[in-house]
C-alpha cells in the first residue's frame, strides 16, 4: 500500500537547499523523506499530497485540544488586533500565572519563557546560583532541550538521530553533570555520596517521554524528593510533557511529590511558543530583577502566547482528563493484547494519555533497556500505520499522545490500523 508523497518529495528536495535537513527540528526528518503539512483540524493532519492522518505526534505534545482549536484561534485573532508585543507588562500574564499556581503544587511563582529549553536552562541557573553549587544530576536518556548543560546522553531526537553526545559542548561544562540511570535508587545514593555537597539539583522528567514512554518505578520519584531535602539539593521536575497532561496540576500532582522547581511549555502554550519556570518563592525571586540570577527574554510573557495559554488551560476540565485518558488506555490495552495475538515481542506503556509501544522482550526500565528496542521494527510499524492513515512519532523514543479529539470513532480506525499492521510486522 504506497503513500502518495510526490508533492511532499517535491518540497523535500526543495526544503534541502534552503534549510539543514529540509527542517526546522531534527525530530521531524525521517527516511526517505518526511510528509509536508498543508493543514491541521481537531485529530487530523493533511499533508500536501491530500493524504489524511489521525495525528497521536500532536507536534510532540502541545496539541491536547485538537489542531485549530476554536476558542483558542478566536482569543488569539481578538489580541492580534490589540498588538502582539509590547515590551511591557500586561494583566493577562496575571491571569495565566494565576492559573498556573493554582494547578501546579510547586508553583508559588512564575517566570514565562518561549521554550521548553529556556526554562530548563533558566531552572538549572537558578538551582546553581541558590545552592552556590556547580554539580546537576540528569538521568540517561532524559532530554531537557537543546542547550549546553544538558545535551549530554540526551533523548529525544538526539539519541534518534545517534547523537546523544552532542559535539560542540566544552567539556568544563558538561563535567558538571552527572548521568546516572534512572529508576535505580543506588545510583542516586551513590552519585551523591560521591559528590557531597557539590550537587545544586537532580532534574528527572518525573515520565520519561523522550526515550519512549518509561514510568518511574513505585515510590522513585518520592525517594527522590526525599534524598534531596536530606541533602539540600534542589529537586526540578522537568514537566515540559507531563505538565497539564497527567492531571491539572502535572506529574506533581498525580504522584503527590512536590519538586522545588518545575519547568513546563508545550500545552501550556496552547500550540504557540511558551515555557515557563515555576517553584517556591524564595528560591524564585533569586531571579533579575528581585535577584542576581539573570533571565531575560524580548518575548517571555508575550500577549500572543499567554492569550493562547489562558484560553487552553479553561478547557483542560474534568471530562477533557478522563477522556483522553480513557483513550490511551484502550489503544494501550489493545496494543498489548495484539502483540501477545500475533506473537510480536513488544512492552506498552500508559500513563494518563500518554503510551507507546517497544518492540523490546524485557521491561523497559530506563535508557539502556530502551535502546535494545527493535527500532527497525518500529519503523515498520511507523511507516504501515502512516500508510493507514495514522501517524505515530517517526521515532522510538518518541511518546503518543491522545486529545480530547480523538474520539471512539478514531480509535476504532487506529485499532484496525494496528492489527492490519501487526498482521505483516
Ligand atoms: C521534557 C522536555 N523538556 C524540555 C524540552 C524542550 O522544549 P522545547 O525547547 O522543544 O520547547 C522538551 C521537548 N520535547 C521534544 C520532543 N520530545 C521537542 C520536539 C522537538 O525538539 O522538535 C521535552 O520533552
Amino acid at each position: 500500500m504506497a503513500l502518495k508523497m510526490e508533492k511532499s518529495k517535491e518540497l523535500f528536495e526543495e526544503a534541502k537547499k534552503y534549510l539543514v535537513g529540509g527542517v526546522n527540528s531534527p525530530v521531524r526528518y525521517f527516511k526517505p523523506y518526511p510528509f509536508f503539512v498543508e493543514k491541521a483540524k481537531d485529530c487530523y493532519l493533511f499533508d500536501v499530497d491530500g493524504n489524511k492522518y489521525i495525528d497521536y505526534c500532536l507536534a510532540y505534545g502541545p496539541m491536547v485540544l485538537g489542531h485549530a482549536n476554536e476558542k483558542i484561534i478566536e482569543a488569539v485573532k481578538e489580541q492580534l488586533e490589540l498588538g502582539t508585543a509590547y515590551g511591557c507588562p500586561t494583566e493577562k500574564e496575571i491571569i495565566l500565572a494565576k492559573e498556573v499556581v493554582k494547578r501546579v503544587p510547586c508553583a508559588e511563582i512564575v517566570r514565562f519563557v518561549n521554550s521548553g529549553t529556556e526554562a530548563t536552562m533558566s531552572a538549572i541557573r537558578l538551582a546553581r546560583g541558590v545552592t552556590g553549587r556547580k554539580k546537576i544530576i540528569k538521568f540517561d536518556g532524559a532530554y531537557h532541550g537543546a542547550h549546553d548543560y544538558v545535551l549530554v546522553k540526551s533523548g529525544s531526537g538526539a539519541l534518534t538521530h545517534g547523537h546523544p553526545n552532542s559535539p560542540g559542548i566544552p567539556e568544563e561544562t558538561t563535567k558538571n553533570t552527572i548521568l546516572i540511570p534512572f529508576n535505580d535508587e543506588g545510583a542516586v545514593k551513590k552519585a551523591i555520596n560521591e559528590n557531597k555537597d557539590e550537587i545544586a539539583c537532580i532534574i528527572v522528567e518525573p515520565v520519561m517521554g523522550n526515550v519512549g514512554c518509561i514510568l518511574p518505578k513505585e515510590g522513585y520519584l518520592k525517594f527522590l524528593r526525599e534524598i534531596t531535602e536530606e541533602n539540600d539539593i534542589l529537586l526540578i521536575f522537568d514537566e515540559v510533557i507531563t505538565g497539564f497532561r497527567l492531571a491539572k496540576g502535572g506529574a506533581q500532582e498525580y504522584f503527590g511529590v512536590v519538586p522545588d522547581i518545575a519547568t513546563l511549555g508545550k500545552i501550556l502554550g496552547g500550540g504557540f511558543p511558551i515555557g515557563a519556570i515555576v517553584g517556591k518563592k524564595e528560591i524564585m525571586e533569586q531571579f533579575s530583577p528581585l535577584g542576581p540570577i539573570y533571565q531575560a527574554g524580548t518575548f517571555n510573557g508575550n500577549p500572543i502566547s499567554i492569550t493562547a495559554g489562558i484560553a487552553t488551560l479553561k478547557q483542560l476540565d474534568d471530562k477533557f482528563y478522563r477522556e483522553t485518558s480513557r483513550t490511551a488506555k484502550i489503544l494501550a490495552d489493545t496494543l498489548r493484547e495484539l502483540a501477545d495475538k500475533y506473537n510480536i515481542k513488544a512492552k506498552v506503556y500508559n500513563i494518563a494519555s500518554m503510551f507507546q509501544i517497544y518492540f523490546n522482550e524485557n521491561e523497559v526500565l530506563n535508557y539502556e533497556i530502551a535502546k535494545q528496542s527493535d527500532v527497525e521494527k518500529y519503523m515498520k510499524y511507523f511507516w504501515g500505520l502512516l500508510e493507514r492513515g495514522v501517524f505515530v512519532p517517526p521515532s522510538q523514543f518518541e511518546c503518543c499522545f491522545t486529545s480530547i479529539k480523538h474520539d471512539d470513532e478514531v480509535v476504532d480506525k487506529t485499532i484496525k490500523a494496528i492489527e492490519d499492521v501487526f498482521r505483516g510486522l
